[in-house]
């Protein structure tokens, strides 16, 4: 007998790519049961499968930073700053970014590229195991929400979340709409998916000096004139990130869906004052849910 839960839960997490960088991503899952019926002549009871399953899965990838254990461009060691933290020096072909997380911030796994394949059958496995005895099949899919429309990738971190957000490395594949007098503006919507193509979001308050930021002992060796640092201290605890201005942008509020919605539509009021009064954007964090503002 087979029980399927469709759209069971959205991962939003973001990933090290030696191409790409740090890639935020949201992917939607899908659950395939396989065994025989219980005592409540059930596979599983759907309760279980939508609130265990889905912990098993945030507790596993859900707002963490999905490291390649194998990607040689990466290192990562136990932080000399704090118990429980680690750092991460990631070398890619496109910037380097250093880190100072909570341990539980991360998740690593023998790869060495994230892809679709590795992080279904990284979760199989936890899932698996754990699942009682008349269940001896669990087929996961997870696919990226389908867009026919332009699409951003950012990774960003809430330092005043009180739940998983507040890592600052997590992250969302979000699609955005945006209309003048009411009409979608595909020029407008290319334009901030072009900037915040794999981008990193960092907030201007959370910028901190050079001197300030708490990184790996090897990091400030790799260190170029453009890095940008920013580190805070959150209920998970301390935070530290060091990103070139590349990969960079810096904005003048906190990185909530709502206050980047806001912030988008006060940078294109700027660059044209003639759509004042005119303008709608609908900024999405990952899968079916954002921030709508008027302006
Ligand atoms: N009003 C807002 N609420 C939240 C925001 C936000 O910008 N505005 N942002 C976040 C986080 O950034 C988070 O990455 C997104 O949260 P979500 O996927 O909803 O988190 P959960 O894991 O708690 O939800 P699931 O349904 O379990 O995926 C949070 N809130």
């Amino acid at each position: 007998m087979q029980l399927f839960v469709n759209d069971l839960t959205v991962i939003d997490f973001s990933y090290l790519c030696q191409q790409r960088g740090i890639v935020g991503e949201s992917w939607i899952v899908d659950v395939l049961l396989d065994g025989s019926l219980n005592e409540m002549s059930m596979v599983l009871d759907f309760a279980v499968v939508k609130k265990q399953i889905k912990a098993i899965i945030d507790e596993a990838v859900d707002h963490k930073l999905l490291l390649p254990m194998q990607c040689e461009g990466l290192t990562l060691e136990s932080s000399s700053h704090h118990e429980d933290h680690q750092t991460i020096d990631f070398l890619s072909d496109i910037a380097s970014y250093h880190l100072q997380s909570p341990s539980c911030a991360f998740a690593q796994l023998e790869c060495s590229a994230i892809t679709i394949e590795d992080v279904t059958s990284h979760l199989t496995q936890i899932i698996l195991a754990q699942l009682p005895e008349n269940v001896q099949g669990l087929e996961l899919t997870l696919r990226p929400e389908v867009i026919p429309s332009d699409y951003y990738h950012y990774t960003h971190g809430l330092k005043l979340h009180d739940g998983n957000c507040q890592r600052i490395a997590h992250g969302h594949r979000s699609k955005i709409k945006i209309f003048v007098d009411n009409k979608r503006n595909s020029e407008l919507e290319k334009a901030w998916c072009l900037r915040w193509q794999d981008i990193y979001i960092a907030s201007e308050a959370d910028r901190v000096a050079q001197s300030d930021i708490q990184l790996s002992e090897k990091a400030s060796g790799y260190l170029k004139p453009d890095h940008q640092f920013f580190a805070y201290q959150a209920p998970q605890g301390r935070f530290d990130i060091a990103v070139q201005k590349r990969v960079l942008d810096v904005v003048d509020c906190d990185s909530t869906v709502e206050l980047l919605a806001d912030f988008i539509l006060r940078q294109i009021l700027t660059a044209k004052p003639t759509l004042k009064g005119r303008l709608k954007v609908m900024a999405y964090e990952g899968v079916a849910k954002g921030a709508i503002v008027n302006g």
